[in-house]
This record gives C-alpha cells, structure tokens and sequence, in this order.
C-alpha cells in the first residue's frame, strides 16, 4: 500500500465570490492570455481548455490545491467541494464553463507526482455565439480588466531536442519484453510511453504552443494547466447536466501526408485486428467504470476512423445518464475511469504495476486526468496527451503506445514519434 500523504492548500483566504458577464466576442480566446512575464513575481496562473475556440482561458489564482499520492482524486473532490459549497455565484448565463470553475490536472501515478487545481481569477468563456467573463475574488470581486488581443508570444528561439530518460533503441527492447510477458499470459495490453527533452533558447512562453496547437488540432482539446500543456483527442469524461460521454480512443497508424494514401490506410486500420482487439480493451474499461453510474448506456459496436494532422485513430463515442440519485460529479467519473486501458492496460492493476517496472521513467502529469469542472459537478475532462511538462527552458514531451500479443516495437517507435508531432511542431512552427 502506498501512503497518502495529505493535501497540501494555498488557503482560500475567505469565501470565494465570482459573477459570470456576458460580453460581446472577444476575438480568439488563447490571444487574450496576458504575458505571464509581465507579472511582477506573481502566478500568472496561466490556464486554457478549448476546442474549435470554444471553451476556456483563466489567468490569476483566486484559490489553488495541490495533492499526491492515491487520495489525490478524493482531497480534490473534497476541497472543491468545499470551495464551491462556500462560494458566492452569480451567473446569469448558465452555460457550460461560466459560474465558478476550476481547471486541474492529475498526476498518472498514485507515485510519485503532484496534482493542482486552479481557480482563476478571470475566466474567458465562449460556447457557441455566446461570451463571458467570469470574475473571481476572495470575499469581494477581482476588478473586471480590460480584455485586448495580446501581441504574438515570446518566441522559443532555438529548440534542440534529446533523449529523455529512455532511448529509443532501450525502448524498443522495453516494448519487446512486454510483448513477450503478453504472450506468457501475464496481461493482455499494456500502454509505454517515452519522453523526448526539448531545451529552448529563452523561458518557453507558453502561449506560443498554445496558439499553434489551438489552430493546428482543432478537434482535439488544447489544454493548459500549471505547466502541462499539449492538444489531446481523448475526451476521458464529459458531464453536463446529467448525459456523460466519453471519446475512447486506441488503435493508431501514422499519416502520409498523401490523402488518397491515407484514405485507404484508414481502411486498413478499421479492419486491422491487431488494432480492433487493442480498441476493445479501451471501449471495454470505459464502458465498465461508467456502469455502475449510469441508469442507461450507449456503446457503439463499431469504432470509427478519427483523422488528425499526424495520425488516425480508432474511435469509439460512449455515452450514459447519470441519474440525480447517482450525483456523481465529472471528477468522481474521471477518478473512477483513470487509468483506462487507451493508457494503462488490461487488466488494469497488471498493467500499472508493468509499467513501473519496465518503462524507465516518471510520467508526471501525463496521460492523467485533465480539464475543468464547475459547482455543479459538470465539466469535461481529457487524457493528458500529446503533451509537454515545462520549465524554463527545459519541455519535456510524451508519447505511448498500447502494446499488444502482435505489436512490433520498431514500429511502436514510429508510431510514438509520431504522438511527439504536436507538440514538437507547436515548439518550433515559426
Ligand atoms: C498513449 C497515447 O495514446 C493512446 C494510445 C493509442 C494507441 O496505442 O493506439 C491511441 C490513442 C491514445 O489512447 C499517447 O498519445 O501518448
């Protein structure tokens, strides 16, 4: 058993008031994020969820937890259950994301790893043709700030990238040795990952890849938080007023750049069994975490091919209602989802314990829970992927891939590289 060490909290210093505005269109919302260079030592608080430029960007923190260790998920559901039960909300729009929000992200490991969740002082919304601003304050409001598109971001400058704690030679022998305890039967599917170091020449600002991943994987969630930050396609949980769904991903090819060619790679992949059995593993632990919280469910039989700029994946749309008698929020339906097997494995607890053991390297942040939740309990939370922890100038990338009976790790290698495109592109587009 591993300890749960307690939550540790920057403390709300009163209740918490916020009152949500409508406000004319702003312009795209990752271009109204301040310099966080221009805070005079403060924490900028930095903090973005949006897809299609819908959703939303904070700066500011109003309140903030962070917390470890395996009871990182119910201090997170406990404090914010407190914040929020204390709080003083007005909103006259009741839209997704307006009201009082918070936007966190996980640790993927019991341990070692931290996890934060921020409360912003100012909210930038927009859901369809309707904008908002959202005011945080302790006891009284933040003062409403002028909101203006901000000039381009810092660029990196020079980007060079090395090995992280694993090469790629000493991964391929890694994803071998999975393979083989498959094949003796010890587990089914066990997902590996790497990390890829990329040392800029000034501080990362990190709206620069924000602003490049926000207009470059549209359909994926581009996501900010604390220093994590990347464009995910993977919806872990949605919940909004009662309907859940969840955007299961796994089974990958990499793209060619040539339509036609990828168009009958496409169809290969939906009929790759290799994938398929891989895919199933995924729907299969969603499907089953959510059950017991839901009154009825739909679970497509089929998956279909979703395409990105740099891979296409097998997709599977799952969808329940939670009934008021479950009262669930999105952060309990996350914590009872993570780790699905789209990033640990089947069966689960096997498939974690292997990757301690074998993978070589601590993932952080990635491939946890992340996204935003509001007083009600709704919000949407992502698989933390296609994405880069941060520091100064030190980013640190991720990618994995499911491992199977029949996978082959030279092209597993691929195959993560290709995860690292995002980000990687995002660091350095001009
Ligand atoms: C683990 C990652 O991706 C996951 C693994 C996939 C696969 O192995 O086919 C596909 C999508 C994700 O569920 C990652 O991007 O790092």
């Amino acid at each position: 058993m591993t300890s749960t060490p307690r939550a540790s909290t920057q403390a709300v210093a009163g209740r918490l008031v916020a009152r949500t505005t409508e406000i004319t269109d702003p312009g795209p919302l990752l271009e109204l994020l301040p310099d966080a260079a221009e805070g005079a030592g403060e924490d900028p608080g930095l903090t973005a969820w949006l897809r299609r430029g819908e959703g939303i960007v904070g700066w500011g923190v109003a309140a903030s937890i962070r917390t470890t260790g395996s009871g990182r998920f119910d201090d997170a559901v406990d404090w914010w259950r407190e914040v929020a039960g204390a709080a003083v909300v007005r909103d006259d729009l009741r839209v997704p994301g307006s009201g009082l929000v918070c936007l966190a992200s996980f640790a993927f490991a019991d341990e070692p790893g931290e996890s934060v969740l921020v409360v912003p002082r100012v909210v930038v919304g927009r859901r369809g043709d309707r904008c908002w601003i959202t005011l945080i304050g302790d006891d009284e409001l933040t003062p409403a700030p002028t909101l203006q598109r901000q000039p381009e971001p810092r660029a990196p400058g020079n980007v060079v990238f090395t090995d992280g704690d694993v090469d790629s030679a000493e991964w391929e022998a890694i994803v071998a040795r999975a393979v083989e305890r498959i094949g003796s039967g010890e587990l089914e599917k066990v997902v590996l990952a790497r990390d890829l170091v990329a040392t800029t020449d000034e501080p990362l600002d990190v709206r620069w890849p924000l602003r490049r991943l926000g207009t470059s994987y549209e359909m994926c969630w581009t996501f900010h938080v604390d220093g994590l930050f990347g464009a995910t396609p993977e919806l872990l949980v949605r919940r909004e007023r009662g309907l859940v769904t969840s955007r299961v991903l796994a089974g990958t090819i990499r793209r060619t750049g040539h339509d036609e060619r990828d168009l009958a790679l496409a169809a290969t992949l939906a009929r790759s069994s290799k994938d398929l059995e891989e895919h199933e593993y995924a729907v299969r632990s969603v499907a089953e975490a959510l059950a017991p919280h839901c009154s009825s469910m739909n679970v497509p039989e089929a998956p279909f091919v979703l395409h990105l700029p740099n891979v296409m994946h097998l997709a599977t749309d799952v969808a329940g209602v939670v009934p008021d008698t479950d009262g669930s929020t999105v952060l309990e339906l996350a914590a009872a989802l993570h780790p699905s097997a789209a990033v640990g494995g089947t069966p689960t607890k096997v498939a974690v314990e292997m990757i301690k053991e074998i993978e070589g390297m601590d993932r952080g942040r990635y491939a946890g829970p992340v996204g935003w939740m509001d007083a009600h309990g709704d919000g949407e939370f992502g698989i933390a992927l296609r994405s880069a922890e941060y520091s100064g100038t030190r980013v640190r990338l991720f990618a994995g891939c499911g491992i199977v009976a029949d996978s082959d790790p030279e092209a597993e290698l691929a195959e993560a590289q290709a995860k690292f495109v995002p980000v990687r592109d995002a660091l350095t587009a001009r």
